[in-house]
């Protein structure tokens, strides 16, 4: 363990720059406790996958990392700043489960329209229009209208709208849901190339074998984190031959547990002390809701 760095403001986790730490985040929506004392960190660069069953928690966490869930307890940090800082806008892209993009348009003009929501201009709309299309494999279809399109080719349309802004961090709700095993798997192949071309990714999902698509894996239960660790250190942890079986057997065996099953205790409280210290790190930033 090497620390989480704070001097230059840059949180590490075993020497790797994070893209999001958290620490201690609480969530109560109504009268339900949907997180409670979650904390994690997210490397740069890396494909993680959140996966958990329906209704664990795992939107919420989502909105707590772009800074939109109101009434949350504990910190995060984003890119080196407050969640849902203004300077973030451009920096990170949110694919929600709701449909995003106008399916009376082509998914030409919903990419020049959400460009130029952007403020792109010219040759830089232009540009980004054709880099984002290159990107998710949509040139066939740039001159279809979004309504006709299959679920597959809809998803990597609202993939695209969240990349034009070239962002480093892209965080997507079950992307994958409702979709066929073979347009799953494509999907992801896009997800791969966009992590080795250096964007960092958090992904939910309720379909467990797409763990296997993961460097990392935050495994959620009933709004508590069962696990923040790679596949290889699940399994070994766990004793199991698959994610699913993991995260079965950590359900059993840590009914009750306040700390994840699965992570280093050293890393948890060096997030801790890091993010409970920094005055920076205060969930609401100033510059939310500006
Ligand atoms: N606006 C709300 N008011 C009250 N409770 C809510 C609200 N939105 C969600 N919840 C509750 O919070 C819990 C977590 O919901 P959340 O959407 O974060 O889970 P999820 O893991 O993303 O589920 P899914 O996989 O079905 O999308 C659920 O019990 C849900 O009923």
């Amino acid at each position: 363990m090497t620390g989480v760095g704070t001097a230059s403001g840059q949180e590490t986790w075993d020497g790797e720059p994070l893209a999001i730490s958290a620490y201690g985040l609480s969530v109560t929506r109504g009268r339900t406790r949907v997180l409670a004392d979650v904390s994690f960190g997210v490397p740069r660069g890396a494909v993680v996958g959140l996966l958990g069953p329906s209704g664990c928690g795992k939107t919420t966490l989502l909105r707590c990392v772009m800074g939109i869930q109101t009434g949350v307890g504990g910190h995060v940090q984003v890119l080196c700043h407050g969640a849902g800082a203004r300077a973030l806008r451009t920096r990170v892209g949110y694919v929600t489960q709701a449909p995003s993009v106008y399916g009376d348009l082509t998914v030409l003009e919903n990419l020049q329209y959400f460009a130029a929501a952007l403020g792109l201009r010219g040759w830089q709309r232009e540009n980004a229009v054709v880099r984002v299309i290159k990107e998710v494999d949509l040139a066939a279809c740039a001159d279809r209208t979004v309504k006709r399109l299959s679920g597959g080719q809809y998803s990597r349309v609202s993939l695209a709208v969240a990349l034009l802004g070239a962002p480093d961090l892209l965080v997507m709700d079950e992307p994958t849901v409702g979709l066929d095993p073979l347009v799953r798997r494509e999907l992801w192949e896009v997800f791969a190339r966009l992590g080795r071309a250096g964007t960092t990714l958090l992904v939910s999902s309720h379909v467990m074998d797409e763990a296997d698509r993961c460097d990392r894996l935050l495994l959620m239960r009933e709004g508590r984190l069962l696990a923040s660790c790679d596949r290889t250190e699940l399994l070994a942890h766990t004793g199991t031959c698959s994610v699913e079986e993991a995260f079965s057997r950590l359900v059993t065996s840590g009914k009750g547990s306040d700390e994840p099953a699965v992570t280093a205790g050293a890393k948890v409280s060096a997030l801790r002390d890091t993010l409970a210290t920094t005055r920076s790190l205060s969930f609401f930033p100033e510059e939310f809701g500006a």
